[in-house]
């Protein structure tokens, strides 16, 4: 299991990647496409890189809008897995 981040690590981390909010012990973001159809389709397009990492977003899908959040359920909070999945995740968006 990957160690749990201290405070000034998620900070530095989380000034890499604005476009996320850090959310207690997630990190989220909130994305609107065109319609459902490609709200599905962006969410297929995260099957590949989470399988790849072994680490898996938490999705809510609301006709258009994705909302993406992440943590290390394992670890109970956030850890490396999850901003690098997020900078991943950013370079689809
Ligand atoms: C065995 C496997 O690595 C674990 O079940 C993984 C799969 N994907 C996961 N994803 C996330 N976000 N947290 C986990 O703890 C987690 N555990």
């Amino acid at each position: 299991m990957v160690a749990l981040l201290n405070s000034s690590q998620i900070q530095e981390l989380s000034s890499q990647i604005p476009d996320w909010k850090v959310e207690g012990k997630h990190l989220k973001i909130v994305k609107t496409f065109k319609d459902f159809i490609e709200a599905i389709a962006f969410v297929n397009k995260l099957v590949e890189p989470a399988e790849t990492a072994g680490h898996h977003p938490d999705l809510e899908i609301s006709y258009n809008k994705v909302t993406i959040s992440l943590t290390s359920h394992d670890a109970g909070g956030l850890t490396e897995k999850d901003f690098a999945l997020a900078r991943q995740i950013s370079t689809l968006l």
